[in-house]
């Protein structure tokens, strides 16, 4: 039974310098770790990032190749760590610094993909940002294929505030803390959200805290 490679060594087949193509068997792979959990998004978009700064542009290509599979398949894991101001910024650079034509072309082409696939979210506000900023800068963006933005694992929803439990109207105090439903997104006392479970369909595989209504949904006998 042959041993399941480490992640490090799939990133390091998927971005080898000798491939001629994307090696898309490591990439799947690579998806899969981080869904099942074996690989903390945090730790994988760090690798991937240090692989996309490498002196070698081919290097470059690839490992944007393999980050643009991980923002498809691997969901909100992923876009949390991609859709932030610093992560942002690194893209930017990459586009600004890179004298190679598809690496760059590859950065302004996942950018554009990804401020549309959230352009409904105000929580991953800093692409559209950068979005806009480039272009200001003179950056000119392609034609956009609605394909690109098309992601496997939806977004889970964005968290509602309130000062009451959602469920039962409980008010929240310094005993009595909120708490969010990562199904739903709504606000709710301890009591109401105290179950958890793993949200696939958002490639959330480890159990998330989730509110009783929503619990009953994903595991409930109700016919899903
Ligand atoms: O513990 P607190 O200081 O009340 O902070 C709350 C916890 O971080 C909750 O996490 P949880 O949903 O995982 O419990 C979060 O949903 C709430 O928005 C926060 O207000
Ligand atoms: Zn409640
Ligand atoms: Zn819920």
């Amino acid at each position: 039974m042959f041993k399941t490679m480490s992640f490090e060594r799939l990133l390091e087949k998927a971005t080898s310098h000798l491939l001629l193509e994307p090696d898309w068997n490591a990439i799947l792979q690579i998806c899969d770790m981080i869904r099942a959990g074996d690989t903390q998004p945090k730790y994988a978009i760090a690798c991937i990032k240090k692989k996309m700064f490498n002196q070698n542009p081919h290097v470059a290509l690839l490992a944007l190749q393999v980050l643009e599979s991980c923002v498809k398949n691997c969901g909100v894991g992923v876009h949390e760590e991609i859709a932030t101001k610093t992560f942002m910024e690194d893209m930017r650079d990459l586009a600004k610094n890179s004298k190679d034509d598809p690496v760059k072309n590859k950065v302004l082409e996942l950018i554009q993909a990804w401020a549309y696939a959230f352009r409904n979210s105000s929580r991953y506000r800093a692409v559209q940002d950068t979005l806009n900023i480039m272009k200001a800068e003179g950056f000119t963006f392609g034609p956009l294929k609605e394909s690109d933005a098309m992601f496997a694992a939806d977004t889970a929803p964005e968290w509602v505030d309130g000062e009451s439990c959602h469920r039962c109207r409980a008010q929240f105090s310094l005993t009595q803390r909120k708490h969010h439903c990562r199904a739903c997104g709504q606000v709710f006392c301890g009591k109401c959200s105290s179950k958890s479970c793993a949200l696939p369909k958002f490639g959330i595989e480890k159990e998330v805290r989730v509110c009783d209504s929503c619990w009953d949904k994903h595991n409930g006998d109700a016919i899903s």
